[in-house]
């Protein structure tokens, strides 16, 4: 039985031991339902689990039970009701009050204890709307046994941090088989909506790849917005972007993204629609360049998603010719790729001198803050004039969205005469970056390229990683920001430039001789 604050009875509804359907409750954010769930337990015993954690997920003033005797008798009455938000720790999501005998069921005043609750709830929200210019994150990431989940797991967090959230918690779940409706069981589920209540969170990052049911049955679990990695990272370049060819690229990859998640997806949609998800502000998880072409139909996606293609297409075709022009190798290009946050934008200010604007690029602790490809020009002693190309930073599992959509941008690296790959050798795993770097590369086809290898933020790293990196990767150790070692690695790029020249100069000279030879 579901009783109103009036004491009005909401709804009746006879169930089997095995537990009720509830009616559809949802309270406001900020404040309780207003109802107390009152039932009984044929077979006797106090508060269950599930009682308790239908409390809890549904918000309800309170919980009762009425224990059945033998002969059908009512016994105690056990009641709890919840525990204001913020008591972390060891303490429960709920108190349970000391039983009472079931003639004194009418002297139940719950009303005291309600409103001191709902005052401490509300409280506790509108220090969150005066603080509130970060939304409140937990992260998870599932440990299906990879070597590197831990890593994963961090690097979550730094993709968070740089859409904008604050990471409040994050969890490494460990489960070798993913539950194929909400990945992980509905005891962790619940756990996590507890973790949230006290933590005042309301996002949930998956590291996985979320499809578009399992986003909503974990929604609908939890009451958290939910979000995967993929969209995170979409929801990053969409911050980053500028220029027209970079918004078109990023609109592009939302819209492919999305575009099988729209379909059916009432409660999604609602919230694309709903916050206003303008390229700088909104919530995390709907910035775009432009929102309101989430709440299109299929038809005028598809019909978006075709003036995107065809418009990227033009500008990829002036980009082409634009290359053609520059006439190729007459100064020969450097392309400075690497993992994102490695310090490409940086090395490339401290190879170009420069120091000052307007000439020298962003380059910030944040992931993805080069998007653009940018060229400046160098110089290297032995060789003259070269042209050093920043480009948009890899990370593993690059969502193939944004692969596709940066193709043009991508396929701008094999352009260049020599690679130069720029490891962070400070942060952890930086092996497994590197070869996360490569693998991306070998998509692109450039394996075959001329490549030096800069192991970055010596200044910081940690000796022995420096020592191993250096050993297995034969690169060079280098600090873009205290610019030590920038002699060392420049010469190391001028070897390569002139082993490319020499390798070009014997290829026409071959060429020359096999011609001759038919004349
Ligand atoms: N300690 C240290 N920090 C560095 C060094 N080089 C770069 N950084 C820092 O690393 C961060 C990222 O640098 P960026 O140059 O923006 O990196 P990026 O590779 O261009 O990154 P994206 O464009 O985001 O892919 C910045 O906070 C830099 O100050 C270095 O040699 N030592
Ligand atoms: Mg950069």
């Amino acid at each position: 039985m579901l009783i109103d604050r009036r004491g009005r009875v909401l709804s009746v509804s006879v169930a089997d031991a095995k537990g009720a359907e509830l009616p559809a409750l949802r309270a406001g954010e900020n404040r309780l339902a207003g109802y107390h769930l009152l039932h009984a337990h044929p077979k006797g015993g106090a508060l269950s689990k599930g009682d308790l954690s239908t409390l809890f997920l549904n918000r309800l003033d309170a919980v009762s039970v009425i224990e059945a005797r033998n002969e059908g008798q009512p016994g105690p009455v056990h009641t709890a009701h919840l525990t204001p938000p913020g008591t972390v720790g060891e303490e429960e999501d709920w108190r349970i009050l000391p039983p009472v005998p079931v003639y004194q069921i009418d002297e139940f005043d719950l009303g005291a204890q309600v409103a001191a609750l709902e005052e401490e709830i509300a409280r506790a929200s509108r220090t969150r709307e005066a603080k509130k210019d970060r939304e409140r994150a937990l992260l998870v990431q599932i440990d299906q046994g990879e070597f590197d989940a831990e890593e994963r797991l961090e690097e979550l967090g730094e993709l968070a941090r740089t859409a904008g959230a604050e990471v409040v918690y994050k969890e490494l779940i460990y489960r070798r088989n993913l539950k194929p409706g909400t990945l992980v069981g509905a005891g962790k589920l619940e756990e996590l909506t507890s973790k949230a209540y006290h933590l005042d969170a309301d996002l949930l990052i998956f590291g996985q790849e979320l499809g578009a049911a399992q986003a909503r049955e974990i929604e609908a679990a939890t009451g958290l917005k939910v979000i995967d990695r993929t969209q995170l990272i979409l929801d990053i370049f969409a911050l980053h972007a500028q220029g027209v060819e970079s918004r078109l690229q990023v609109e592009l990859a939302q819209l492919r993204y999305m575009k099988p998640r729209l379909l059916g997806a009432g409660a999604q949609l609602s919230r694309i629609g709903g916050s206003g998800g303008s390229a700088a502000g909104g919530a995390i998880g709907t910035r775009g360049p432009g929102e309101t072409k989430l709440e299109l139909d299929r038809r005028r996606i598809n019909d978006r998603l075709s003036f995107l293609e065809k418009q990227l297409e033009g500008v990829s075709l002036r980009r082409e010719e634009r290359r053609k022009s520059r006439e190729r190798n007459a100064v020969p290009v450097v392309s400075i790729v690497g993992y994102t946050n490695a310090g490409k934008s940086t090395l490339l200010n401290a190879f170009t001198h420069a120091a000052e604007e307007p000439r020298r690029v962003l380059a910030a602790n944040k992931l993805f803050a080069t998007l653009r490809p940018t060229s400046r020009q160098g110089y290297l002693e032995g060789i003259g004039p070269v042209v050093f190309t920043d480009t948009v930073g890899f990370i593993r599992d690059l969502p193939k969205d944004l692969t596709r959509a940066f193709r043009a941008t991508l396929e701008e690296i094999g352009d260049a005469d020599v690679l130069l790959h720029v490891v962070d050798a400070a942060s952890p795993g930086a092996d497994t970056r590197l070869d996360a770097v490569n693998r991306i590369l070998e998509d692109l086809g450039f394996v075959e390229m001329p490549t030096v290898v800069a192991l970055n933020k010596a200044d910081a790293a940690e000796p022995g990683t420096l020592e191993r990196e250096t050993e297995r990767t034969g690169g060079v150790p280098v600090s873009a920001l205290a610019e030590l070692g920038l002699g060392e690695l420049k010469e190391a790029l001028a070897d390569a430039v002139s082993a490319v020249q020499r390798q070009e100069l014997a290829e026409r000279e071959e060429a020359r001789e096999v011609a001759a030879q038919y004349r």
